[in-house]
């Protein structure tokens, strides 16, 4: 297993009252999978994908990264992280960006430049490596933090919402070309988003999530749809039938507040 929590919870402790983010999680993730977290807001997917990074600390409960701590797994860079926002430093090119933490790993230069090239041409961005930033479009800027976070070459990739802030056009687009890049690597993928048709299009596996405090409601299984995926498959009844199950586990939550 990539991703194995027991019972996990998390308090955070505040100045008033303490807020508990999770409330005894179980989880498994196995490798290739490609596993979405959805719920409300503030139901506790951004903590849930911090502590498996090791950013937060569980109160309670245990987890294991490939059978290590989270410490250790982010000690040996087991995991990539995609933020909310592409977060890339404007005074630094696309290249220079996604190099950055190899330069940190102390990665001699012609190696990490070779990465970064190989990275940004997976990403659909070869041809903008000497660009800034504020030179692409904010789909493109996602697309760049992804590269970086492949740069490192981990097995585990984290995404916290990485297309949430983007027109419907644009997330359709880079939903193909997720969907296609996890199929080509391989990796384990843990992606928090709020949208019913996101999570069914790319994953695995859903595990829906109850408002505050964060418990797992359902975890549904996408295997009724082909392992490879085109927009087309949102029009097939197999999607609606897993759609229709996501929406039923948040109402269950009281949480549908569509
Ligand atoms: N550092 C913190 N200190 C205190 N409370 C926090 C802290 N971080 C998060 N919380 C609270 O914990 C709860 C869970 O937050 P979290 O960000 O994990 O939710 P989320 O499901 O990712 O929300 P969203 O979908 O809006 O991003 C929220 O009520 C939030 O206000």
């Amino acid at each position: 297993m990539v991703v194995e929590a027991r019972k996990l919870s998390l308090v955070y402790p505040t100045a008033d009252k303490p807020v508990t983010a999770l409330s005894e999680v179980d989880l498994t993730i196995a490798r290739g999978d490609f596993v979405s977290l959805i719920g409300p807001s503030g139901c506790g997917k951004t903590t849930l994908l911090r502590v498996i990074a090791d950013l937060e600390r569980p109160t309670s409960g245990q987890i294991a990264i490939e059978g290590m701590t989270p410490e250790q797994a982010r000690l040996k860079r087991l995991y990539g992280y995609v933020f909310q926002a592409p977060a890339l430093y404007p005074w630094r090119t696309v290249e220079r960006n996604v190099m950055l933490p190899l330069e940190i790993m102390g990665i001699a230069r012609a190696e990490r430049q070779a990465r970064a090239r190989e990275q940004l041409e997976r990403v659909g961005l070869s041809g903008f490596e000497r660009k800034f930033p504020w030179q692409l479009s904010g789909g493109m800027q996602q697309r760049v933090s992804i590269a970086r976070a492949l740069a490192l070459q981990p097995d585990l990739l984290l995404m916290d919402e990485p297309f949430g802030a983007l027109d419907e056009i644009t997330r359709d687009h880079l939903n193909l070309h997720l969907t296609q890049l996890w199929r080509a690597t391989g990796k384990t993928c843990v992606f928090v988003t709020h949208s019913i048709a996101e999570a069914v299009f790319l994953s695995t596996r859903i595990v829906v999530m109850s408002p505050r405090p964060g418990r797992i409601l359902d975890v549904i299984d996408c295997n009724s749809l082909p392992r490879e995926r085109t927009l087309d498959i949102r029009e097939s009844p197999e999607f609606a039938a897993i759609a229709h199950r996501v929406r039923e586990g948040l109402k269950e939550g009281h949480s549908y507040d569509d």
